[in-house]
């Protein structure tokens, strides 16, 4: 079977890390005799560079003409000051509202043997954490109404009721195969949009009665966090606040180096990133940690291509190579060995 995947390698790290997943990819292929076919098209820092433009016209026909994108990260300090619209980060929300990816998926696994590199207290998280964080992604403060004024600006949150019941929808269905418990995330005390979420939340609760629902303030929730992460199943929250709360949860994994997501949308179609960005302090030096764009990979032949046994596979691939002790500089404890991107990225290939 033929899969077509548009690639985006983006800014800073992005180059260097999708290289490393399209090369697990290929090795996926082989082995298990699928055609991936890759058309690289220019999204970001780069593409204003070469084109002018921070989405050109091509790169999104070439996205909807695809079966699934994969994502490296767009942004960075040299396109800092162009206005709004014309940002590198501006084509990234542009794909996920033209492609209508509102779901995005974001698990916060913690391995087992990389326990120690988390910044809590090892009883809090002794057993591991494995939650994942269902965030809106084409509402809320990024997509509403928005304008500056001279000394004056203003971002609108807006939602409508169906926003909210179709990603309420994926979370329930998504407890439903996990630990049947969502936590709902707001900010119902001072929000009129949160008021609407929770109560749309539990209307929608009714359709799951096996699910347990609770809410939980945003506030609160960051702090609950750090304080109990293992009391959380599948977290279902607004865009910002999950923007926010996925990048508190990958460091308790032990970093944001090894959170992926995928961004769906109704049918199987999806865009596939790691959660963290350009990583412009570490760019080009073959510091990135490759893992978060592999387990996007991963997601990738789960959620768009239907292969679990190959999602697996990767998967497993990563749990060996961090088993036998390999650590890229995020992940590596004092006077741990420390290996490159493309040596990360080498010793996953070579444990497929
Ligand atoms: N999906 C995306 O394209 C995306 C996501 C987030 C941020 N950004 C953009 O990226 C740029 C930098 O943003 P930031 O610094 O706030 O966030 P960032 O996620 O790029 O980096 C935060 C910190 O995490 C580290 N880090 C990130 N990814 C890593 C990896 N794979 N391996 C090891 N360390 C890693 C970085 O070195 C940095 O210290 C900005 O322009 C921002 O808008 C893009
Ligand atoms: C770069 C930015 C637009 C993006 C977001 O806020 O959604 C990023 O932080 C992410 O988490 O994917
Ligand atoms: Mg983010």
């Amino acid at each position: 079977m033929k899969y077509k995947i548009a690639v985006i390698k983006g800014d800073g790290i992005g180059p260097e890390i999708v290289d490393e997943a399209i090369k697990v990819l290929k090795k996926m292929g082989e082995k298990y005799n699928h055609n991936f076919e890759f058309t690289e098209v220019l999204a970001g820092g780069i593409a204003i560079d070469k084109t002018g433009k921070n989405l050109p016209e091509e790169t999104l026909q070439v996205c909807k003409e695809s079966d699934a994108v994969i994502l490296g990260a767009v942004g960075g300090p040299k396109w800092d000051s162009l206005p709004g619209n014309e940002r590198p980060e501006k084509a990234l929300l542009a794909l996920r509202k033209e492609l209508n990816l509102y779901s995005n998926i974001r698990p916060a696994v913690m391995f087992d043997i990389l326990k120690d590199t988390c910044p809590l207290k090892p009883e809090i998280v002794e057993g591991g954490m494995d939650i994942v964080i269902v965030r809106e992604l084409t509402g809320g403060i990024y997509f509403g109404k928005k304008f500056t004024e001279g000394n004056y600006a203003c971002d609108c949150m807006e939602y409508s009721k169906y926003e909210i019941e179709r990603i309420a929808h994926q979370a329930f269905k998504i407890a439903q195969s996990r630990n049947k418990h969502v936590t709902s995330v707001d900010k119902a005390n001072v929000l009129e949009t949160s008021r609407l979420w929770r109560k749309t939340v539990e209307e929608v609760a009714k359709d799951y009665p096996d699910v347990k629902l609770n809410h939980l303030y945003v506030d609160n929730a960051a702090m609950q966090l750090v304080v109990n992460p293992k009391q959380f199943d599948v977290i279902v929250t607004e865009n910002m606040f999950g923007d926010i709360l996925s990048d508190e949860a990958s460091m308790i994994t032990g970093s944001i180096g090894l959170l992926p997501s995928a961004s769906l949308g109704d049918n199987n179609f999806g865009m596939y990133e790691p959660i963290h960005g350009s990583a412009p302090d570490i760019a080009g030096q073959g510091k990135a940690n490759p893992i978060a764009t592999i387990l996007s990979i991963s997601m990738m032949l789960k959620y768009t291509f239907g292969l679990q046994s190959e999602s697996d596979c990767i998967e497993n691939a990563v749990k060996k190579t961090l088993s036998d002790g390999h650590r890229t500089a995020d992940i590596a404890r004092k006077g741990e060995k420390i290996i490159t991107t493309v040596e990360m990225g080498n010793i996953i290939v070579e444990s497929i």
